[in-house]
């Protein structure tokens, strides 16, 4: 079955939904709203994963740091989600746009009763025209904020793995950083942006970081993984800093931003 030529998932990590003193980041909010809204008012279906569910919600529960054990980390997500859905819905309203929410577990994937259900809900939303807004359940599954032996990985994964599932034509993930580099350039001053990438192997994989803040987390590395799924079944996957969301008018025209990993025909 082929993808849906119109069909794209917009992932956007905490580092771009916070500020460096840990607040929320609402213009970030507001801008991803306008421009994902405006997008979809061309004739585009739009899905949004969103991180950022247990760092806005430590914040609201004014915790110093970011919490460390499971149960203060899974709290802090139940409160953060609904922080996070509460701002999505209100920029999202501005223009005129309604949004879901979908909060998935690795499990969901695996059953294929399940999997078909989810498709079937992602597809009667986007036929009426909402935008779907997905995060892992935090709250109730630790496969992500703690497992070694994880499925999604991290929302990067979980990113690739509804693309996939959605059979979208584009993954765009928002960083906190213009793309891939041929190093960490928070560490390597003399780092070089690789524009455009054909295949993931293990000499790519090692130029791949971790985090660049305390906020994100799975860096570059899960990046690479997440657009090797993707591209694997055809989907061009981009990095691109989350600061600028209108690149994405660009990038939906196909123009070259950030670092493309072209989808295996
Ligand atoms: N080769 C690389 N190219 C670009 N960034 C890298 C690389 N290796 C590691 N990184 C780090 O990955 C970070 C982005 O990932 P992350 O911290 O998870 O943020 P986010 O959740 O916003 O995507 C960058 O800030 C950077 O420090
Ligand atoms: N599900 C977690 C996000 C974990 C995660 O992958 O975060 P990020 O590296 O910012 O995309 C949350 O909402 O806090």
């Amino acid at each position: 079955m082929g993808l849906y030529k119109n069909r794209i998932v917009v992932k956007v990590g905490t580092s771009s939904l916070t500020n460096e003193i840990g607040e929320n980041n609402l213009r970030s909010f507001d801008r991803l709203a306008c421009v994902l809204s405006d997008i979809q008012n061309l004739g585009y279906e739009i899905i949004l994963v969103s991180s950022g569910a247990i760092a806005v919600g430590a914040n609201k529960l004014r915790m110093k740091t970011r919490p460390s054990s499971l149960r203060l980390k899974q709290a802090a997500a139940a409160v953060g989600q609904c922080s996070i859905m509460y701002l999505y819905d209100k920029f999202f309203s501005d223009y005129d746009k309604t949004i879901a929410q979908i909060l998935l577990n690795a499990e969901d994937m695996e059953v294929e009763e399940k999997k078909e259900n989810l498709i079937n809900t992602f597809d009667a939303l986007l036929e009426m025209g909402i935008i779907p807004i997905v995060n892992e359940n935090d709250s109730v599954s630790y496969t992500e904020i703690q497992s070694a032996d994880r499925l999604f990985g991290d929302n990067d994964m979980l990113s690739a793995i509804v693309a996939v599932l959605c059979r979208a034509q584009k993954l765009i993930i928002l960083s906190d950083i213009d793309g891939f580099y041929d190093r960490d350039p928070r560490l390597y001053a003399n780092a070089e942006l690789i524009q455009q990438v054909t295949t993931i192997d293990e000499n790519l994989q090692s130029l791949a970081g971790g985090a660049g803040s305390r906020r994100g987390t799975g860096g570059m590395k899960t990046k690479l993984d997440a657009a090797k799924l993707a591209t694997a079944q055809g989907i061009d996957t981009i990095v691109t800093n989350g600061k600028n969301p209108s690149a994405l008018y660009d990038i939906v025209k196909g123009e070259q931003i950030g670092t493309l990993f072209v989808g295996k025909a």
